[in-house]
């Protein structure tokens, strides 16, 4: 197929509660959308960054920057016979994975419609339902996250996770312990907010009985995290530390986790995306999909890689409302029975657009034909 032409739309959507983590609160969604167009097909795409560069270096604006002055001159115009060589034709480019992610997840949407397949089935996806967690936000109380947890898990979530940071974290868990048992399927997420320091604290998180603790050293380390998972019992699960296939193959090496995050935009795209999960399953290490507070777009990407095999971990790969009063994709996706999501059979990502809501979010838009 000829990439004939590529659009890009900046949206900003309210989230129906802000969310935070350890390093800020967010209440708007701000992306961009990418469509690629070929033969009077379209193929999406979405941006993970956020606003501002929090979780990662990159932001809406570097993307949209990135997009506009490499990544669509390289791409459009381009004849692709298979989307797995998009991120070969856009490896020279250092780094700007997520700017990398919304382009490239565009093309092998668009590639699955032209073949009439679903995005699942391009990629070598088996399964035909996932199971599904949910992460929680910090609140400004134990008990309002408490009664979130409560909330999430009458929805049927099979995995609940909460985000901690130093002060708000073994009470939390005692709390939501004590509430609901030991036997609800619990983790934590700190995004980096702990040092070797703080491994006492992260000690007592081990009584707990949490299926995993997720990226609680630096956003960029690995090596102190082998030695962090050495003293406990508990998996550590890295998140924003990985960002390429080598990156995932040292740090299993060093023993620095024992169960990996894969988000798609963090690592590039949905090829790579592919390698780390293969990587993994040869290598022993449980895998699962982690989450951008996507909206229907990424949501559907992220749903399509999760049918993957060793997608053994209930990802944070939420339902539509999760986050969204009105979600951009038609349907929107919702759970078939308790804790489940459908993998979509239809071609692509399976739900159609709404591209006139899409078009009254838009506050910048941008045409390039080949
Ligand atoms: O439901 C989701 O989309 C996942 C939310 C989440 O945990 C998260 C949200 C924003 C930034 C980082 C993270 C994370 O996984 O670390
Ligand atoms: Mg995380």
């Amino acid at each position: 197929m000829k990439i004939e032409k590529i659009e890009l739309r900046q949206v900003q959507v309210p989230l129906k509660a802000p969310f935070e983590t350890s390093f800020g609160r967010m209440d708007k969604k701000d992306c961009v959308i990418v469509s690629v167009h070929s033969d009077g097909m379209i193929g999406y795409g979405e941006s993970v960054a956020f606003s501002a560069p929090f979780y990662n270096e990159e932001t809406t604006e570097t993307i949209w920057y990135m997009l506009e002055h490499y990544l669509i001159p390289a791409v459009v115009g381009r004849e692709v016979t298979n989307p797995e060589e998009i991120s070969g034709v856009l490896a020279p480019i250092r780094r700007n994975h997520m700017a990398i992610a919304a382009i490239e997840t565009a093309v092998w949407d668009l590639y699955a419609k032209q073949n009439g397949i679903s995005l699942a089935h391009a990629l070598g996806g088996k399964k035909q339902e996932i199971e599904v967690g949910v992460s929680i936000g910090i609140e400004p109380t134990i008990e309002l996250v408490v009664q979130n947890v409560e909330r999430f898990l009458e929805q049927g979530y099979k995995r609940i996770k909460v985000k901690i940071k130093p002060g708000f974290d073994i009470h939390l868990v005692e709390a939501i312990r004590k509430r609901f048992g030991e036997d609800v399927p619990l983790m934590v997420d700190a995004n980096s907010a702990y040092t070797l320091q703080d491994v006492h604290i992260l000690k007592e998180l081990d009584n707990y009985n949490l299926m995993m603790i997720e990226q609680p050293l630096a956003h960029d380390d690995i090596i102190e995290h082998a030695e962090l998972q050495r003293e406990l019992r508990t998996p550590v699960c890295l998140d924003e530390s990985i960002h390429t296939l080598a990156d995932a193959r040292h740090a299993i090496d060093l023993g620095s986790c024992r169960i990996m995050n894969i988000k798609i935009g963090r690592v590039g795209g949905l090829t790579n995306a592919r390698k780390i999960h293969d990587l993994c399953m040869q290598r022993g290490i449980s895998v699962w999909c982690g989450g951008m507070l996507e909206l229907g777009i990424g949501r559907l990407h992220n749903i399509a890689l999760s049918s993957l095999s060793n997608f053994a971990i209930p990802g944070d790969v939420s339902a539509s409302k999760r986050f969204w009063e009105q979600d951009i994709v038609d349907p929107g996706i919702e759970m078939i029975r308790p804790g489940v999501l459908a993998v979509p059979n239809n071609a692509g990502i399976g739900h159609e657009v709404r591209e006139q809501s899409l078009e009254q979010l838009t506050t910048r838009k941008l045409t390039r034909h080949a």
